[in-house]
């Protein structure tokens, strides 16, 4: 990549957005002197292993999954909380792996996604306005201007946290958690009597029957006991994205090492800014998101200024553009950017061009605007031509209320039973299921000569 790493004078000297205001700039200085001591979080061949496996979605040959959290919490570093949203991601992936005949590639919206945009800078309550909460990492969600102070303190904090999650996660996937022989175990708390049980239950079985033939045949004990699994953010404040940019010993080269994969917001995607100037000078693989206002030539010069080596893998299009905008908003992008030569990830994130404020003044989402993006963006590559790469989906592994519909088919009088989220509302593990099943039909729709999984579950009654 081009750009060497910029200083971060010249960083915070060029347009930028979304920042902290930190009253006190030696306190910062303090603290990102203590991260740049700090170890790195991720290993650099690690990112190059990820963006190798992303050079294979963008030929077609894999699919990607990305999901976790819109805004992590110190609160939620728990191991049941890490454990839950684990399992969901691992059991969509086995969905879609197994259901969907593709191999998936699998990254969290996770240890490190602390860090929130937003449309306001103040939030008013009862006539007092105070500064929005932007994420743990900047300030804290108590509606008090103590809370809401932006604090460096708290990036020292995020670095911790982050730590912490990584380390179960590793534990997690290479310790036996992730063993596809208890993928049943992996949901034995399901709500009994739902749709998506039965049909997770019966793939499953499946699944489990085929593991017995493979084992019989010698495949080896740890292709099926451990997986790959990697951490992504949205690489959003720069002081602290700065500090954890280190040169690999083996290359010489700078990585971001706050997570594999990091990602440009729609809000600071600005050609000539900040963000794009950081990013552009590590080797991560990284995700560009687009929305509803997007030019095939936005699309196109942010490719050129983040990757002008064109890199396999390097560059994943995030594509956000609402249910009812997919359709006519994404062709021409993805007809500029084929144009130019590129190979990209193409990512369909379903959720943030779909937000609205429920009657009772619950911002939430629709499961059914959700699952119509998804259609629009399938829809697309298949009469463009091109590989449908993955999706990108804000979700927990708890049964939260805070996206209507779905299987349940939650209200919004419903919301206000396990409203959690401290920003975006995220489908709970019910929803997400339902997705994997939904996204793995269209990815075998077509392509899989036998009868399909879905095919044989529809007597299933869903
Ligand atoms: O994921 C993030 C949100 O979409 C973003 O922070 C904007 O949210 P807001 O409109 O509530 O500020
Ligand atoms: C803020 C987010 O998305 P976007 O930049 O697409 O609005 C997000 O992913 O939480
Ligand atoms: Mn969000």
């Amino acid at each position: 990549m081009a750009d060497s790493v910029p200083s971060l004078e010249e960083l915070h000297a060029l347009p930028k957005v979304q920042q902290p205001t930190y009253d006190d700039p030696a306190e910062v200085e303090r603290v990102t002197d203590q991260l740049r001591h700090l170890p790195p979080l991720v290993f650099a061949g690690e990112c190059d292993e990820l963006r190798e496996k992303l050079a294979e979605v963008a030929q077609g040959r894999a699919f990607l999954l990305q999901g976790g959290d819109c805004a992590e919490t110190f609160d939620t570093v728990t191991g049941d909380n890490v454990k839950g949203k684990l399992r969901v991601l691992l059991s969509m992936a086995v969905v879609m792996t197994y259901a969907g005949q593709v191999p998936v590639v699998k990254v969290g919206r996770i240890a490190g996604q602390y860090a929130k945009p937003r449309s306001k800078d103040l939030e008013t309550r009862g006539g007092v306005s105070l500064p929005a909460y932007r994420g743990d990492a900047v300030n804290g969600f108590d509606f008090t201007p103590k809370a809401r102070r932006h604090d460096p303190e708290r990036l020292l904090r995020i670095y911790n946290a982050s730590s912490a999650t990584l380390n179960l996660v590793r534990a997690f996937v290479k310790g036996g958690f992730a063993d596809l022989r208890s993928i049943h175990s992996w949901n034995a708390d399901f709500v009994r009597n739902s749709n998506v049980e039965n049909r997770y239950e019966a793939l499953a079985d499946e699944i489990e029957r085929a593991l017995a033939f493979m084992v019989t045949c010698g495949v080896s004990d740890q292709t099926l006991s451990e997986v790959d699994f990697y951490a992504s953010h949205e690489a959003l404040l720069l002081d602290y994205e700065h500090a954890m940019t280190r040169i690999d010993s083996r290359s010489q080269l700078p990585y971001d090492t706050s997570g594999h994969m990091v990602w440009i917001g729609e809000r600071t995607r600005q050609l000539g800014g900040a963000h794009v100037k950081l990013l552009a000078s590590v080797q991560n693989p990284i995700g560009i998101k687009l929305g509803p206002t997007s030019t095939p030539e936005d699309a196109i010069a942010l490719a050129d200024a983040l990757d002008p080596d064109r890199i396999p893998g390097r560059i994943t299009f995030i594509t956000r553009m609402g249910a009812a905008n997919v359709r006519e908003k994404l062709p021409p992008l993805v007809k500029g950017i084929e144009a130019s030569g590129r190979k990209v990830v193409w990512v369909c994130d379903p959720m943030h061009g779909n937000t609205f404020e429920a009657a009772n003044g619950y911002k939430t989402r629709s499961y059914s605007d959700v699952v119509e993006e998804l259609n629009g963006f399938f829809d697309v590559h298949d009469e463009l031509g091109t590989w449908p790469g993955g999706v990108h989906i804000e979700l927990t592994g708890d049964d939260v209320t805070e996206c209507v519909g779905g299987a349940f088919q939650l209200g919004e009088a419903d919301l206000a039973n396990r409203y959690e989220t401290t920003c975006d509302p995220r489908l709970n593990r019910n929803q997400s299921l339902e997705l994997a099943f939904m996204v793995a039909e269209r990815l075998s729709d077509g392509r899989i000569k036998r009868p399909t999984l879905i095919d044989e579950f529809r007597h299933l009654d869903f």
